[in-house]
């Protein structure tokens, strides 16, 4: 049974969709940064593999189970790109506003626009945990010409999910964690820790 877990991320956009998303576990839910964790290193060209690293450093500062989360988007006429760069397309430091002006520059005159949200999520009970628990989600949609609405973070105002009239940016909070990446990813991570017995 996890009482207690550190979220293994600086990202006040995640951390805020994590709140709700997390509420159905029950357990005290600490972000890394109000326990002085220090942004981990994120060198590797797999999301589950940063992902893993970020909760095993998280982990190990705090002596905690850590949740990490890492995402991006992957855009089909850019070869998956921004893809694990997604937080620092524009170089750093890390900018919402400049990747997305770096996106549209980079999508000009290309097509098609779409492309995909993509989470994985990766929890262990302890630093060395030989097995972690993983689950992914992915959220297909087109990136727009110009960005629409102010809610959510990254590329929210940029990126219109299938099914949905509206930017990312303009649904509401729970409408978007209800079908996003990140929702499916946490559901499904709770069903395989429900599964375990661990929930
Ligand atoms: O590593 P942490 O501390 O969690 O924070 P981060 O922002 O660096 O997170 P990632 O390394 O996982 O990079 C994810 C980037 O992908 C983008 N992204 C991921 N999920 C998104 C979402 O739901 N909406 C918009 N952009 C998203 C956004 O630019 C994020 O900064
Ligand atoms: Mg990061």
């Amino acid at each position: 049974m996890l009482k207690k877990l550190v979220l293994a991320s600086n990202n006040a956009g995640k951390l805020r969709e994590f709140s709700a998303l997390l509420a159905p576990l029950g357990c005290q839910v600490i972000a890394q940064g109000e326990l002085n964790v220090p942004e981990a290193e994120e060198p590797f060209h797999t999301f589950v593999e940063n992902a893993l690293a970020k909760a095993r450093h998280a982990s190990r500062l705090t002596g905690l189970p850590a949740l990490a989360d890492d995402s991006g988007l992957c855009v089909d006429a850019l070869g998956g790109a921004p893809g694990v760069l997604s937080a620092r397309f524009a170089g750093e430091p890390k900018s919402d506003a400049r990747n997305n002006a770096a996106l549209l520059a980079a999508l000009d005159g290309k097509t098609p626009r779409s492309g995909h949200y993509y989470c994985v999520l990766v929890l262990v009970r302890h630093a060395d945990d030989p097995q972690p628990i993983i689950a992914d989600g992915v959220w297909r949609g087109q990136v727009l010409s110009a960005a629409q609405g102010d809610g959510g973070f990254g590329y929210d105002p940029l990126f219109q999910a299938q099914g949905e009239s509206v930017s990312v940016a303009e649904m509401d909070a729970a409408a978007k964690n209800a079908v996003s990446h990140r929702g499916q990813a946490m559901r499904a991570l709770a069903a395989k820790l429900a599964e375990l017995g661990q929930a």
